[in-house]
């Protein structure tokens, strides 16, 4: 029997326990803010700030959205940061990527606070992460070890391959991973013979935004299948990078697309923002 990784479920158990540390804090009278910059329509990062405001609304953070119209220069933004950077009310900062291509992302990325970075994309934090120093760590890959634990699927002494070298995913999840004690590749679009690195893997995380790209010859029977794509298939429904209905049967455990990933990226956002405004708090 292949197990369901059930994202959904496992961040409604955290978000639940976050509840009550987000009423201690209100009771101390502090309330996590969370800011939220969006520029343009991009339609991942709309999926995403619509489920964020709901999760952030059922649990009394106040989230505030900064929707900026599409022909926004870099200075605009890099003046909204600032702004948010020097707010007491905001805990984390959150500028959702993709960017227009006006704007220079790292320079965006730099302006943020380290210490509001809830992203965890800051050189700072990513340099925090890869000497395995306390910081805060992007919310896909921390979202990602939180469901393996949930699930008791230790990572320590495995193989992982994780297909995709992103900042926002690969690259902050190898450190996690090897944090955790695995043996870790990093494969790219430049790998040779691909499928057959990935078939030696125990643990196969794919993040590369290709519908249904990985099919069930690339997978080791028994690997645990971390399905990081949010894609549209030729129906135009939602889908991974994984083939689910061929891999699934071969996996011992899989995350579904939608409610595997995505659920488990919004709870450890909603984590981080109330750890930063704990430490607001207590310093
Ligand atoms: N600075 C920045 N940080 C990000 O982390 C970031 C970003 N920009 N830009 C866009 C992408 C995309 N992303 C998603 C996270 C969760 C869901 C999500 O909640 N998915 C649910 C719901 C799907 C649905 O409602 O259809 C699911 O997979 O079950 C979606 C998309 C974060 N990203």
């Amino acid at each position: 029997m292949t197990t369901i990784l059930d994202g959904k479920k496992t961040a409604d158990a955290l978000m639940a326990d976050l509840k009550t540390q987000v009423d201690a804090l209100a009771g101390q009278g502090v309330v996590p803010g969370l800011a939220v910059v969006l520029v343009g329509d991009d339609p991942a990062s709309a999926i995403y700030v619509r489920n964020k405001e709901k999760r952030a609304q059922s649990l009394g953070i106040n989230s505030v959205i900064y929707h900026l119209p599409f022909s926004t220069s870099e200075q605009e933004l890099l003046d909204q940061v600032n702004a948010l950077n020097l707010d007491p009310s905001i805990d984390g900062i959150l500028v959702q990527l993709p960017l227009p291509d006006q704007i220079n992302a790292q320079a965006v990325i730099q302006a943020i606070d380290p210490d509001k970075d809830v992203d965890g994309f800051h050189p700072m934090n990513m340099g925090r992460l890869w000497t395995n120093l306390p910081g805060i760590v992007a919310s896909t890959p921390y979202g990602i070890m939180q469901l393996l634990a949930a699930y008791g699927i230790d990572v320590a002494g495995k193989s992982v391959v994780i297909v995709g070298r992103s900042n926002i995913v690969g690259r902050p999840l190898a450190g996690l991973m090897l944090n955790a004690n695995a043996t870790v590749t990093i494969a790219h679009s430049q790998t040779q013979d691909l499928f057959a690195l990935t078939k030696t893997a125990d643990i196969l995380v794919v993040a590369i935004g290709q519908a249904e790209f990985i099919p069930a010859a690339a997978v080791k029977p028994g690997a645990v299948v971390i399905d990081v794509g949010m894609d549209r298939n030729a129906e135009n429904k939602l889908v991974g990078d994984v083939d689910f209905a061929n891999v699934e049967p071969i996996a011992s455990a899989i995350t579904p697309v939608p409610g595997g990933v995505g659920p488990m990226t919004i709870a450890s956002l909603m984590i981080q923002t109330v750890n930063l405004a704990k430490k607001r708090l207590n310093g």
